[in-house]
């Protein structure tokens, strides 16, 4: 061992006294120094602090892990370096002491390796027997020997390393365990180590109940869980564990999470601990598990005490949609404290390693649900039937097809951002803008959404109010043909009939995109959006859509953030070809066998065109469009006749947070305009909204090292910034340039643009603001539209600026450009008339 204190080396002895407390006996006393170990000394005493410090928190006497012959402090620990604010071996207590093997500043190649009699003096923790574990030969060895002479006070093994189990080398029937085993990671001297589990039949089985028998996980990274970890001798898990499972009537969450468990023995008593570990999961369970919680808690991101099915309880910590993190959660068999559950495996460990397997190896979800089916039909009785018989005519009924119809017709509108009167800034004389749901009318207030939520568009109880609360905002649109009401009811039946999703109902057409038709329905007992994009092979023009098809399902679905619109579940399907037997190898028609063509299959030029269709199961936003929110002026306070500067910064933050998520992965939108930000009713939300970035068929992906894409020719005209325009060059900062435009358009409560009789063209005061604007905010919009897009900030950049300027908003500390530049000599009325059409 060497001694270097500050800068110098010294020996040892030549330390700095202690100068606060000399403990009663020891022999060496080192202050502020750094110990220079060998390496397998060094791991020696991450090894024994790792031990030492764990809080195994059991209430069980005896099963405490703690150090004897040493009291302990650790500050943090790094791979490299342990910091301890005090550590007292016996005969020596160091104060402010790191531990390292790495050799800085000088040069020193002096280490002796090995020193027994340090070794010895920290190698007693009592009730366990510490084995450290480099690698799966270690692991196996260790398991192997517990089997055959099993250590009576139990084993902690210390995973120094991240562990890959190879099911080819692992023995099919797994490690018996018959003494307490604990699974310790790294997590608490430095990165959390990792199990890959690589779905290995049985990991281990234990034979044995609590208090003698029981497994213990601390600070591990769990991945790639087996089906049926660990199962004890004839439990009604084992063998067949999801039939017996679900025999027991456990909800699926419960089946999903006791890949991991183990039976509960006779004592009631789990025999699984998981302390401080992360469970990768797969996207699918990790979805399922979400929509359970969310479905208890809300949109809040606390809850407690919680009980969703039978055996499945929970105290959530928080959920950010990637990761959930519980306080405690037991499970079939298992208890956890501290516990998170991902679908994104953390810096290091591989890739879920069959990402889209269906869990357990269970029945299909259908049956699943068929089952529930019945059972709510039982249930229910006729209760239900007559559910059904008022929502048949519901659905039928002449009131709500008209709302339908014009709820397609508004969509529409709202998309056709070149449609000139979509520009005419409709204003409702409130101040509060009716979303395409507005059922109340204009009224005071600052809600980003009005009417009553849950509603189909344009029902009538959502209906159209006066005063900004109508269906259309925009009065002089172009007409849209309207759809005969048997073309909507084919539309819907021809969609139920194609997806062939049990879980799936389809309530109405809620609007148009350039490349299908959006649904409302329920999928799973939750309110949906269902977005199909058609395509065609073999016609000039399908590659386009069926990129974009391709993009949209792959971009989206592997999103999970509050601020962008989820995809629960996509598919993507050939349609129904009427008339041919095989457009791959016939050009012959035959005739039509069902008389329904589904939109699927169509002639050109004599030859079959196979239509393709992708259906996109998302989560249905019920506020309408930020489009439709800002033309109804929904941003502006009209009683003080001034902007509402807090709903903007509010509304600007939840949208850099969605777009922080997306740059983080890389991810481009390519098209970010008011008309796909989205709204969703959420009355935890100050505004009553939450935003949600939609519509990923124009973003793309970039590979970590690429800065941007080239030639590329995207996004929505006035959105898009001039270096796509002129270059083609995509980059983040492009997305950062839409973002500029639509905190323009929020704080004018118009479009940046409008419609002239040459044509269309930016509005004369964009992207100027007024005098009386606060000026931090002027000039935070001025830097996103910077014409040169490395001056543009990142998002988080952005974020962080927004956030001090609501804090400042809030304290009532805003300058306005009038404060810092003086008067503006030609009045804000001018600049404002730029918005008057
Ligand atoms: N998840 C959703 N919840 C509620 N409405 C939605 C959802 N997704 C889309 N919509 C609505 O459906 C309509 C069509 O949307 P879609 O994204 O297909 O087309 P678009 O953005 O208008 O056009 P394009 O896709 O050609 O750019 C829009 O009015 C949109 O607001």
């Amino acid at each position: 061992m060497q001694g270097r204190c500050g800068a110098h080396w010294r020996s040892s002895a030549s330390c700095p006294a202690f100068p606060y407390r000399i403990p009663a006996s020891p022999q060496l006393t080192l202050t502020n120094c750094t110990l220079l170990l060998p390496p397998s000394e060094y791991k020696y005493f991450t090894l024994w602090t790792l031990l030492a410090t764990t809080v195994v928190h059991m209430d069980e006497v005896g099963l405490q892990l703690r150090a004897s012959t040493v009291a302990i402090n650790a500050k943090n620990g790094t791979n490299e370096t342990i910091q301890f604010e005090r550590l007292t071996g016996s005969g020596l207590d160091l104060v402010n002491v790191n531990l390292t093997y790495i050799v800085r500043a000088v040069p020193y190649t002096g280490l002796v390796l090995d020193n027994p009699v340090l070794i010895q003096s920290f190698g007693a923790v009592p009730n366990v027997t510490l084995v450290p574990i480099y690698d799966l030969s270690d692991l196996m060895a260790i398991l192997h020997a517990m089997q055959t002479a099993p250590i009576v006070q139990g084993v902690a093994l210390v995973i120094l390393r991240n562990i890959t189990i190879y099911p080819e080398v692992w023995p099919s029937g797994g490690y018996n365990v018959t003494q307490p085993l604990l699974i310790v990671g790294q997590s608490n001297v430095g990165q959390t180590t990792w199990i890959d589990f690589r779905r290995v039949q049985k990991f281990v089985r234990v034979l044995g109940c609590l208090p003698d028998v029981y497994i213990y996980i601390q600070g591990m990274h769990l991945v790639n869980l087996p089906n049926g970890l660990i199962h004890s001798e004839g439990s009604a898990l084992a063998g067949a564990p999801a039939a017996a499972a679900k025999a027991q009537g456990l909800s699926d969450v419960t089946l999903y999470l006791t890949n991991l468990g183990v039976d509960m023995c006779g004592t009631g008593l789990p025999s699984l601990f998981l302390n401080s570990s992360t469970l990768i999961i797969t996207y699918t369970e990790f979805r399922l598990v979400h929509n359970v919680v969310m479905q208890s808690v809300g949109t809040s991101s606390k809850g407690s005490d919680v009980v969703v099915g039978s055996q499945f309880n929970y105290d959530i910590g928080t959920i950010v949609l990637d990761n959930m993190h519980f306080r405690s959660i037991l499970g079939w068999g298992w208890n956890g404290t501290s516990v998170d559950l991902t679908y994104m495996c953390p810096t290091g460990p591989p890739l879920l390693y069959f990402n889209l397997y269906e869990p357990m190896g269970g029945e299909p979800e259908s049956k699943r649900l068929r089952w529930w089916q019945i059972a709510l039909i039982v249930i229910g009785g006729v209760l239900f039937l007559a559910l059904i018989a008022s929502l048949i005519a519901w659905r039928t009924s002449v009131n709500r097809l008209r709302h339908e119809v014009e709820a397609v017709k508004s969509a529409h509108m709202d998309k056709k951002s070149s449609d000139a009167s979509a520009d005419r800034d409709t204003v409702s004389a409130g101040g509060r803008l009716g979303s395409s749901h507005a059922g109340n009318g204009g009224g005071a207030g600052s809600q980003l959404v009005v009417g009553s939520p849950g509603g189909p568009k344009g029902s009538p109880n959502g209906g159209g109010g006066a005063g900004g609360g109508g269906t259309s905002d925009d009065s002089g649109a172009v007409q849209f043909d309207r759809p005969p009401l048997a073309v909507l009811n084919s539309m819907m039946a021809s969609l139920t009939q194609e997806m062939d999703d049990q879980h799936l109902t389809i309530l109405e057409v809620i609007g148009q995109g350039g490349f299908g038709v959006v649904y409302r329905g329920i999928w799973k007992g939750l309110n949906v959006a269902v977005k199909t994009i058609t395509f065609q092979d073999r016609v000039a023009g399908g590659e386009k859509a069926q990129h974009r098809a391709i993009l949209e399902a792959a971009i989206s679905s592997s999103l999970a953030h509050p601020n962008v619109v989820s995809t629960y579940s996509y598919d993507i399907k050939p349609l129904t070809v009427q008339g041919v037997s095989d457009p791959d190898t016939s050009d012959s028609c035959q005739s039509p066998s069902n008389g329904q063509n589904g939109g699927g299959m169509k002639i050109i030029d004599k030859r079959p065109v196979l239509d393709w269709k992708l259906y996109l199961i998302q989560e249905y936003c019920d506020g309408g469009s930020l489009r439709t929110a800002i033309l109804k002026r929904k941003f502006f306070d009209s009683k003080k006749g001034e902007p509402r500067m807090e709903m903007i910064l509010d509304t600007c933050m939840e949208l850099t947070g969605g777009l922080m998520h997306l740059h983080e992965r890389n991810i481009i939108h390519g098209d970010l305009n008011p008309n796909n930000v989205l709204l969703k009713r959420d009355s935890s939300k100050k505004y009553g909204a939450i935003c949600k970035i939609a519509d990923f068929g124009l973003s793309i992906k970039m590979s970590a090292d690429q800065s941007h894409i080239s030639n590329m020719r995207r996004g929505t005209p006035f959105y898009t910034c001039p270096q796509i325009l002129s270059r083609g060059n995509m980059t983040k900062a492009a997305d950062v340039y839409s973002m500029g435009v639509m905190m323009w358009e929020m704080y004018h409560c118009c479009m940046s643009y409008r419609s002239l009789p040459s044509g269309f063209a930016a509005r004369e005061n964009f992207p100027h603001f007024p005098r009386k604007a606060a000026h931090d905010f002027a000039c935070l919009v001025g830097s996103c539209l910077d014409s040169e897009p490395s001056r543009r900030p990142t998002f988080v950049q952005l974020r962080s600026e927004l956030e001090s300027q609501l804090l400042a908003f809030k304290r009532g500390g805003v300058r306005t450009g009038e404060d810092v530049l003086g008067p503006d000599p030609t009045g804000d009325a001018t600049h404002l008339n730029g918005c008057q059409d």
